[in-house]
């Protein structure tokens, strides 16, 4: 039985959302004193113990109700509620999205509300394993589920327990997918169903596992053949490359099959990271290979910017040294970067940054203005927006912007606000981000291209009233769908005449400027993130 620390209150919660009631005898540890005990009740509440010792070190008094598991593998309890918390809409896949930034105390409060007791404090090790399980197991979710609903009697495994759906979902990755030595697997993934479970699931997870075991050996693992008409191969597809069908059927009739699995592969890769030096603080990209090497984080200098360096693993190293927190450099993809050299920001420019938040490109641009000049960030979500001013405020970069909270649509209508320069970075479906935003690809619909089709239109006709004569409209998305970027740039041109194309050439590498002077990066050809921008210059 697992070793139980139990600190605190006696408290029984009936109201784990993630267990099943049983109606069996279970054991439990508990203590007398301070001297741990085992007690049986009939149901799967869990039960903590007075302690009356105050965690917090003021020593108010206060208790704190705390169980200390160690012996389940902490990464993969951990990784399990994180599983959960993102499935049920209370957390991003992303990382740098996490309020409690890893193993913080916001997210050990969930393990044990969830688990019913906590891990020890994670490590970086520990971190970059559940990053790892984490983000792999939402990007395979779908080839995952088809080889565990192969395996199991119910094939229906939407009405599974939701946290035995995340321990069979991690043991199946780790084994298929990270080909860990299969038995050390079962039998921490077993252990973790016993203990946050019951033995009975704990029983479960052994038998699946071992029968997944036995036909990877074999090469017999029952995979879905492509074949038959176009929507059967559709199908096929996004079950071995784990993403919806919608998608792939979008990719197929766009790339052809060949680009549209090359896509889902790049999408499914452990993404790297780039980071940007922040200038604006006096700190250079060789202040940060400096502090990079020192924190022995692996990098590589950008090829096509010279604030930006490129990083695939020690992200939690860099988040935890705290360059982020004190402002000296943010985690930024080049991609967002090239379409700030479309913007050519130059000291003394104002630009109007009409979808600002949560504020990469305006803080990027305010940097370049050196001190001189304004940028007016409008953005409709005043929680983004306010994320907005203190990080601008960090990166010393507040003096020239100013925050406009307003629906771009009516502030058109009410203000005299114009610019030589505006940019709209428009909301998308972040079709170019897949493989930073593991979640993404499950959370968008075929119905949201549509509604944001529509609202990039209405955006464009907006951000349009804001741009003087003579003067320069970058429009931007972080999407590879040519609906999302040509054709709502050849639409706006149809109801704009007096708007037209200015070629990026010349403000990006010649390897990101498109047949038709757009600047886009191809996740595949380039290894960045997908992202697009068209400069469009209005008449005189
Ligand atoms: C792609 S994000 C912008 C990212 C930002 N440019 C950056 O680099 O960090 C799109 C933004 O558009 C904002 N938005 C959506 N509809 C809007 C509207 N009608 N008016 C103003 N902002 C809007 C969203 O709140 C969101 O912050």
């Amino acid at each position: 039985m697992a070793q139980v620390v139990n600190m605190g209150l006696r408290a029984c919660s009936f109201s784990n959302p993630f267990k099943l009631p049983r109606n069996r005898t279970t054991h439990c540890t508990t203590a007398k004193g301070n001297q741990p005990q085992t007690i049986h009740h009939s149901h799967s509440c869990l039960i903590t113990i007075p302690f009356f010792k105050s965690f917090s070190g003021s020593g108010n008094g206060l208790l704190k109700t705390q169980k200390l598991n160690l012996e389940v593998s902490p990464h993969r309890a951990v990784s399990a509620v994180r599983l959960m918390r993102i499935e049920l809409g209370g957390a991003f896949a992303d990382l740098l999205n996490e309020k409690g930034k890893g193993s913080g105390e916001n997210e050990m409060g969930y393990v044990q509300r969830t688990l019913g007791f906590r891990t020890r404090v994670l490590n970086h090790h520990d971190l970059r394993l559940v990053t790892d399980i984490v983000g792999g197991t939402i990007r395979w979710r779908r080839f995952l589920d088809h080889l565990i609903s192969s395996l199991c009697h119910d094939k229906d495994i939407s009405s599974m327990e939701p946290l035995l759906l995340q321990i069979l979902r991690i043991g199946f990755y780790e084994i298929v997918k990270l080909d860990m030595p299969p038995y050390a697997v079962v039998d921490e993934n077993v252990k973790l169903a016993k203990v946050a479970l019951r033995p009975g699931a704990g029983n479960m997870v052994n038998g699946i596992l071992r029968k997944l075991v036995v036909l990877k050996e074999n090469e017999t693992l029952p995979l879905p053949v492509v074949e038959g008409d176009d929507r059967a191969q559709a199908r096929a597809l996004a079950t071995l490359y784990s993403h919806p069908v919608w998608m792939v059927r979008r990719w197929i009739k766009y790339l052809g099959q060949e680009e549209a699995i090359k896509l889902m592969i790049w999408n499914n890769i452990e993404p790297s990271f780039s980071l940007r030096a922040n200038r604006a603080r006096g700190f250079s990209r060789d202040d940060l290979v400096t502090q990079l090497n020192a924190l022995k984080v692996p990098h590589k200098l950008s090829l096509h910017l010279d604030e930006f360096v490129r990083i695939k693993t020690g992200l939690q190293i860099v988040i935890h040294a705290g360059l982020l927190r004190k402002g000296l450099c943010s985690v930024q993809d080049e991609s967002a970067g090239l379409v700030v050299s479309v913007v050519d920001p130059q000291p003394g420019e104002t630009i109007i940054d009409c979808c600002a938040a949560p504020g990469g490109k305006t803080l990027y641009m305010a940097s370049h203005l050196s001190g001189q000049g304004k940028v007016f960030a409008v953005d409709i979500n005043s929680g983004r927006l306010r994320i907005l001013k203190e990080t601008a405020k960090l990166h010393q970069v507040d003096d020239v912007i100013t925050a406009i909270h307003a629906d771009l649509r009516s502030l058109t209508d009410n203000r005299q606000l114009k610019s030589s320069k505006v940019l709209l970075d428009a909301p998308c479906s972040g079709l170019g981000v897949l493989s930073k935003r593991a979640d993404l690809r499950w959370n968008r619909k075929l119905e949201d291209m549509e509604q944001l089709k529509k609202l990039q239109d209405e955006l464009l006709d907006a951000a349009s009233k804001l741009v003087k004569p003579g003067g320069l409209l970058i429009y931007s998305t972080c999407s590879i769908d040519t609906e999302e970027n040509d054709d709502r740039v050849a639409a706006f041109l149809v109801r704009h005449p007096d708007f037209r194309i200015d070629t990026v050439d010349g403000y990006v590498p010649p390897d990101f400027v498109t047949s038709s002077g757009f600047f886009f990066s191809n996740p595949v050809k380039h290894s960045l993130d997908g992202s697009f921008a068209a400069r469009l210059i209005r008449a005189l």
